[in-house]
């Protein structure tokens, strides 16, 4: 029989019964859950959107599909590797949340860390000539890089701006981060090939992008995801939940072969609260000095044979470091 083509309409009819059937069952997942066949094998998956109870989950041929999450196992993040179901209608539950190697938060209204984005490897921290660059926000970042146990990079944006004297002096400011294994690069997205190298460097990680606003953080995305727009379409289907998916944490495909997981809340992530201790543990080039001063609970400010001090004074450690430190001991 050939087959009937269906009107723009009639398309749009179906989806809005689509989105609805989807909105019926996330209000009761324990009806999805019902729906769950003994006779099918469970598949592990990554979550590559959640926008509340609607997932959207890759299998492991690449295929997104709309899952509803089981009640009592957690709350699932863009990232999280699971098991998952297929059920009877193409649509799937996720039943469990595999173990995470890392997980970016945010503090919640009550001050409570709030899962965002898991499993990442790569924090790759944006400056800019313009606007002015904040070493102590640059700090702090590299420091919840430090907590969640992944790798920063730095990228100094927007280079095209400068001429080669001032490229140059902008660049020596931050000289010390390569120096402590921060990789560093320049770019401008007015040299494609500047941006070809970062791409490079992000092959098979799953890095977010973060920094002030301004640096150009949504153009790099854009550079760095050339099908962009096609992912959002893939993911928007997936989830029925239209344009909505990129307010929510969305994992796209970068041409290299990793992932960069993106949203409004994970660029404007910010280091929450932290220890003494874990603030001494975040800034590495200070760790072979630590419990090395004279006093135990030295604040490497101006106490007496302090370890620390005598690093900076001998070039081991970046004096603007130390500053930056001090700064967020006593916030
Ligand atoms: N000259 C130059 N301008 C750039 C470059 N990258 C981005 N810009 C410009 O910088 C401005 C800010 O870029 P965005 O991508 O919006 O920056 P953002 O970090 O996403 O900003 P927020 O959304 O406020 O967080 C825009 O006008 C961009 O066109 C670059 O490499 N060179
Ligand atoms: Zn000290």
């Amino acid at each position: 029989m050939p087959k009937r083509r269906l009107s723009a309409r009639q398309i749009e009819r179906i989806r809005t019964i689509q989105e609805r059937r989807r909105e019926r069952l996330a209000s009761r997942p324990e009806r999805a859950l019902a729906e769950l066949d003994a006779e099918v094998e469970p598949e592990e998956g990554r979550v590559v959107v959640r926008h509340g109870a609607n997932l959207a989950v890759e299998d492991k041929e690449g295929h997104v599909v709309h899952c509803l999450c089981r009640q009592n196992i957690g709350h699932p993040v863009c990232g999280d590797r699971v098991v998952w179901q297929r059920t009877a209608d193409g649509q799937g539950v996720v039943t469990a949340i595999l173990a995470r190697t890392s997980v970016l938060s945010r503090p919640d209204y009550s001050g409570r860390p709030k899962p965002l984005a898991a499993n990442l490897t790569r924090l790759v921290v944006l400056i800019a000539p313009e606007p002015e660059p904040s070493g102590y926000l640059v700090d702090q970042y590299l420091v919840a890089a430090e907590s969640i146990g992944i790798q920063a990079m730095l990228v100094g944006n927007k280079m095209d701006l400068l001429d080669p004297e001032p490229r140059l002096a902008f660049q020596r400011r931050f000289a010390h981060y390569p120096t402590i294994g921060y990789p560093t690069f320049w770019i401008s997205l007015r040299e494609p090939d500047s941006v070809a190298v970062l791409s490079a460097a992000l092959a098979g990680e799953t890095s977010v992008l973060v920094g002030q606003s301004g640096v150009g953080k949504s153009s790099l995305v854009k550079a760095l995801l050339p099908d962009r727009e096609i992912q959002v379409g893939r993911l928007s289907e997936a989830t029925g939940l239209g344009r909505h998916t990129t307010s929510a944490a969305s994992c796209y495909r970068l041409p290299s072969g990793g992932s960069l997981i993106d949203s409004p809340g994970v660029r404007s992530f910010r280091l929450g609260d932290i220890s003494r201790d874990e603030l001494e543990l975040g800034f590495r080039e200070l760790r072979p000095y630590v419990g090395k001063c004279r006093f135990k609970d030295c604040r490497h400010d101006h106490e007496p044979d302090c370890a620390v001090r005598q690093a900076v004074a001998d070039g081991a450690i970046a004096a603007e470091r130390l500053a930056n430190f001090q700064h967020l001991l006593g916030r």
